[in-house]
């Protein structure tokens, strides 16, 4: 995908936002050139520079497809997308995608390989990285010798490892347990907060929204369209657990669930 608000001397304007969806609709086709799934349908949103978005929505809603959309995978079937940054954005999938012949040093450091950065210097940036994402003592580790949440570290140390601006983050703690998705909400929020990413982040959960996003985007079933677009009020840095004793936290998720017409208890 082409940026297409920087200008001529490379320089991105400060006022531009860093994402900005406009009438965006994605319909999947089969061989034939039927269509067979309208998977979105005029959805509009615009996310500043430096902010944390969530968006929830019933499964099948066109989400991760609005997603890759964005990351420059899939191509719109009608309407814009606008990305104000120079390079590409970074994207972090719900499965840990991490090679499994690399140690997790080599895998952090593989998209400076690619891109042919001298060595000392990628050992002084995935060192970093390491530290970041609490990896140290990992480095030498192959991923099967690392749990589920560990290696969700490892894809996000190698999404952040080249600086990119924007990071696209698709259901990224979905497969993980309840306790270790806390933790790394926490990590994921120090570490945004550190690094002032721009931040879309996909989920099914209402908490997890709630807990990271400064907004929260609700999509309709398919085909997907953003019915709702919440502030989320609560001061930075978060606590991910005390952020519980406040009952601003569950007003929201009652709305948010209000939203997507489905009662907490189902
Ligand atoms: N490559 C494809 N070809 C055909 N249909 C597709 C393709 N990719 C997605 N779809 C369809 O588009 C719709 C939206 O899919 P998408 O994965 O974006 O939903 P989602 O909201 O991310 O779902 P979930 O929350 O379950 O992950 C679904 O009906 C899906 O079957």
């Amino acid at each position: 995908m082409q940026p297409e608000q920087i200008s001529r001397d490379g320089s991105v304007p400060v006022s531009a936002p860093a994402i900005e969806v406009t009438n965006l609709v994605k319909a999947f086709y089969d061989t034939s050139g039927d269509r067979i799934t309208l998977a979105a349908a005029d959805v509009n949103f615009t996310v500043r520079r430096g902010e944390f978005v969530c968006i929830v929505g019933p499964s099948g809603c066109g989400k991760t497809t609005v997603l890759r959309i964005i990351a420059g995978l899939e191509q719109a079937t009608d309407g814009q997308v606008k990305i104000g940054s120079a390079a590409s954005p970074a994207m972090v999938f719900q499965e840990a995608s991490v090679l499994p012949w690399l140690t997790v040093a080599q895998n952090v450091a593989f998209p400076l390989k690619l891109k042919g950065v001298p060595a000392n210097e990628q050992r002084a940036r995935v060192s970093e990285l390491l530290a970041l994402t609490g990896l140290t003592d990992f480095a030498d580790a192959r991923p099967h010798q690392l749990s589920g949440g560990m290696k969700q570290r490892v894809s996000v140390a190698r999404a952040l490892v080249d600086n990119r601006d924007i990071l696209l983050m698709d259901e990224p703690f979905g497969a993980l347990d309840e306790q270790t998705r806390l933790v790394l909400q926490q990590e994921l929020l120090r570490i945004w907060e550190r690094t002032g990413k721009t931040v879309i982040f996909i989920t099914h959960s209402v908490d997890e929204a709630l807990t990271l996003a400064d907004r929260v985007l609700v999509m309709s079933p398919r085909p997907g369209t953003i019915v709702a677009d919440l502030a989320v009020p609560f001061e930075r840095p978060r606590d991910v657990v005390e952020l519980r004793r406040d009952k601003r936290f569950w007003d929201l998720t009652y709305e948010v669930w209000r939203l997507l017409a489905v009662s907490p208890e189902h």
